[in-house]
């Protein structure tokens, strides 16, 4: 899938843009705050209908203005497919494809694989578990559907799990049949869950340990493991050996909401030991292995966005990789830098056709 043509109007900065795209490479140069970070993000909003950065989509419209648009046209053998996002102020967001309403969002996913690298990655690295949680259930779910339901499913019984022991705890009573018929229900879809994580993981971190030591020329070594509850015993018997600390919480204190990925160089957690630069490169790994998971099974290279990718990265890391991009492993990319001249440098050193717009 490429995107051959895309316009702008009053997203975010963005008064009215029109860019017609390389197939290949497209860079957007520019100072802090021109809109280059903007321009990514619409693309993003043309797969997913939201923004990568801001979930309330009424902030995404220019501030004074009461409406925007996103009007992307892709090209897929010969055939196009035009997608247009837009909101107006107290009104639902559209997402039309080819002229046509979507009914519900869910059936727009997947049409559009994409990958966004960015600065604010930084997040699966300093903030709490549900972040990294939520990275990996968004890529297994990018592939199936039925692990996406689990989750819903697994989350709903969750919330009334915890209803119930807070009732008890305000009622001062407690009735052990209700609760193990959610017991039971967590049960069936958390060793779902369970299952496709692990096999997820099998999967994806030899990818990814791959994609590290190409990128850092293999200067150290890095890990990245499933830290989960259930690792060691079933939920069933986590539920019932912490029954009585659930009690007094009032909440279900074990399962698979407690899940985390472990990130660690040389031995050490990466994110109070890792330097800015090898953390960057960290992340960068993670997504491109994210790339080549969805790649593996959809068959369809996804859209890649680097979001100032070269910042804080040394000569030979930014050179690995631009070796990187070279192979045809990757299809459309979209690069946003504030140095022109160091944008130029490096594409020209690939052999794709690229086009730098300056804004
Ligand atoms: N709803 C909005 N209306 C108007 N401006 C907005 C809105 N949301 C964000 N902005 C502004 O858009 C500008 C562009 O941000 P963007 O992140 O695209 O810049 P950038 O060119 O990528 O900069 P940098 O080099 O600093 O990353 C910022 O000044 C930001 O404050």
């Amino acid at each position: 899938m490429i995107l051959s043509k895309i316009s702008l109007i009053n997203y975010k900065n963005i008064v009215s843009k029109d860019f017609t795209l390389d197939s290949n490479i497209n860079c957007f140069t520019g100072n802090n705050g021109v809109g280059k970070t903007t321009i990514l993000d619409a693309v993003h909003y043309l797969a997913f209908g939201k923004s990568y950065f801001n979930p309330i989509a009424s902030q995404n419209i220019k501030h004074g203005e009461d409406f925007f648009v996103v009007d992307g046209t892709f090209e897929k053998k010969g055939n196009e497919e035009r997608i247009v996002c837009s909101l107006k102020k107290g009104q639902k967001k559209s997402i039309k494809r080819n002229g046509k309403v979507y009914d519900k969002l869910s059936n727009h996913l997947g049409l559009i694989p994409l990958v966004m690298i960015s600065p604010s990655d930084r997040d699966l690295i300093i903030e709490g578990s549900e972040t990294r949680r939520k990275f990996m259930d968004n890529v297994i779910s990018q592939s199936n559907k039925k692990y996406l339901q689990n989750l819903i499913s697994y989350n709903k019984v969750l919330t009334q799990r915890n209803a119930l022991l807070k009732y008890f705890a305000l009622n001062n009573t407690f009735d052990g049949t209700t609760l193990e018929v959610y017991n039971e229900q967590l049960c069936a879809f958390g060793n779902d869950i369970y299952q496709e994580r692990v096999a997820f993981l099998d999967a994806f971190i030899p990818i990814f340990k791959n994609r590290y030591a190409l990128i850092s020329g293999n200067s150290e070594q890095i890990d990245l493991s499933y830290d989960s509850q259930l690792n060691e015993q079933t939920l069933s018997e986590l539920l019932v050996a912490n029954l009585a600390k659930d009690r007094v919480l009032q909440y279900t204190s074990v399962g698979l909401h407690k899940d985390d990925l472990k990130f660690e160089i040389d031995g050490y957690p990466i994110k109070k030991f890792g330097s800015q630069g090898q953390q960057k490169s960290f992340l960068i790994a993670l997504k491109l292995a994210q790339f080549d998971f969805i790649k593996n099974i959809s068959h369809v290279k996804p859209i890649l966005l680097l979001d100032d990718i070269f910042d804080k990265l040394d000569e030979s890391r930014v050179t690995h990789l631009v070796q990187l991009v070279n192979d045809d492993t990757f299809g459309q990319i979209f690069i946003s830098d504030t140095h022109s001249e160091r944008t130029e440098e490096v594409v020209k050193k690939t052999n794709q056709s690229y086009k730098i717009f300056k804004l």
